[in-house]
């Protein structure tokens, strides 16, 4: 008997709704790409490329206009005989300073076989090796650096690079970086001398609205489902869910995605407005679930105390009462418990990070004083901290606990 048997009952083109996927037409960037093309126009006309820096919300399509731009200009350069463009394409995620960068650049514009070691070298070695390879390439190279937040205060090459050809570093190659990042405090914080240069031309991409989510989300569902299979108030919610939350079309479409598999794991023949709600939800429990990992071991155990406090269905809870449950669980778990005020530090991180809300209650002559709730399911919150804090019994006395008291 087979087991695997080929579904496509939903989807024509599942990857048209991927990450990886690259739409032919990017809709509702008008003015950015306006402006991103007038930036990159000394490319076409042989002079130094500008330095352009892009900024917005994760999702919202520095990449994606991007990539989309600079596939069009390599098109329409090979015109004219004296512009010989280069793109190098580098992800500055797990790069935490300018050494890590210049020689993961050195290593992309090597040959195989060809690459230097990532450590051992003093910085301006690596520079001037980069500068080398620059020069060996020559003509226009354009360096899209994302997520170049990721540097960090190691900024020297976003200095240099952009001198270098002044500096008769670089004599063949004219060099223009594109810098893509989506902390808004990357910016500010850069040098002057090094926010001058790089920041040369700024493009904020804003965060998308619902209709323009919805725009968006329409082109890729024609491509990505089977006709009747879904109609436009689905597409429309998942737009309208996206803008609420962030703006981002990644979210949108990955709303879109979820909610139609959850439609042909389902053997259903059309995508409704109730998959998306259960998208929604496996979407919002993956975010909190990933939010809680990433905490510390103390900031588990504040959390358990907030989430022990919701099971009895006393929240919000006073955090001198949340501390007592801390307390209390620290005994139990065997681990040294925390100052109050370092324990209030991690319920304003958990609150931070859409985990907790939090109240400040002002009652007069015994000062103010803040108060704590979960903001996100209990069960989500019980599945995270299962994974994290060795305590089954708890567990499962806290679920009946729940159970008794009507909490969800
Ligand atoms: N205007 C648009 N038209 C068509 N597709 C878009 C548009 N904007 C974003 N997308 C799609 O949404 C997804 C996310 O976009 P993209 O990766 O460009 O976001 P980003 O701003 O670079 O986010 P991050 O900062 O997280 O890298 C991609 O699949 C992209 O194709």
């Amino acid at each position: 008997m087979r087991r695997f048997e080929r579904k496509r009952a939903i989807f024509a083109n599942k990857d048209a709704l991927r990450e990886s996927y690259q739409p032919d037409s990017i809709e509702e960037r008008d003015e950015e790409i306006e402006a991103y093309m007038d930036a990159l126009q000394p490319v076409v006309d042989g002079w130094e490329p500008n330095n352009v820096f892009l900024y917005g919300n994760t999702g919202v399509g520095k990449t994606a206009v991007t990539e989309y731009l600079l596939s069009l200009l390599q098109d329409d350069v090979e015109e004219y005989d004296d512009v010989d463009l280069s793109v190098v394409s580098l992800n500055c995620k797990p790069l935490s300073s300018s050494y890590q960068v210049a020689v993961e650049l050195v290593n992309e514009l090597r040959p195989d076989g060809g690459e230097i070691s990532t450590t051992g070298y003093p910085q301006q070695t690596v520079f001037n090796k980069l500068y080398e390879e620059l020069d060996e390439v020559g003509g226009t190279i354009l360096l899209v650096l994302d997520e170049i937040d990721a540097i960090g205060d190691r900024d020297e090459l976003l200095y240099e690079l952009p001198r270098a050809r002044s500096k008769g570093d670089l004599e063949d190659a004219k060099v223009g970086i594109i810098g893509i990042s989506n902390d808004f405090k990357f910016r500010d914080q850069l040098d002057p001398r090094v926010q001058d240069t790089l920041c040369e031309r700024e493009l904020q991409f804003p965060p998308y609205n619902a209709q323009e989510l919805t725009n968006i989300l329409s082109s890729r569902a024609e491509i990505a489902l089977r006709e009747d299979t879904y109609d436009e108030a689905v597409v429309r919610l998942c737009a309208a869910l996206a803008a609420k939350d962030r703006g981002s079309a990644r979210q949108a479409l990955d709303l879109l995605l979820l909610a139609a598999e959850q439609a042909e794991n389902g053997d259903d023949d059309r995508v409704s407005e109730r998959h998306v709600e259960a998208a929604r939800h496996e979407l919002e429990r993956e975010r909190v679930e990933e939010g809680i990992r990433q905490l510390t071991q103390h900031g588990h155990l504040a959390l358990l105390a907030v989430v022990s406090i919701a099971a009895e269905g006393d929240t919000p809870g006073r955090s001198r009462a949340i501390y007592d449950r801390y307390l209390d669980i620290c005994d139990g778990y065997g681990v040294d418990s925390l100052a109050q005020r370092s324990v209030h530090n991690h319920l304003s991180d958990l609150r931070m990070l859409g985990i907790l809300t939090a109240r400040e209650n002002r009652s007069g002559s015994r000062g103010n004083f803040y108060s704590y709730e979960l903001d996100v399911p209990l069960e989500s919150a019980l599945t995270a901290l299962e994974d994290e804090l060795d305590m089954q019994q708890r567990f499962s006395d806290l679920r009946t606990v729940a159970t008794m008291n009507e909490v969800r």
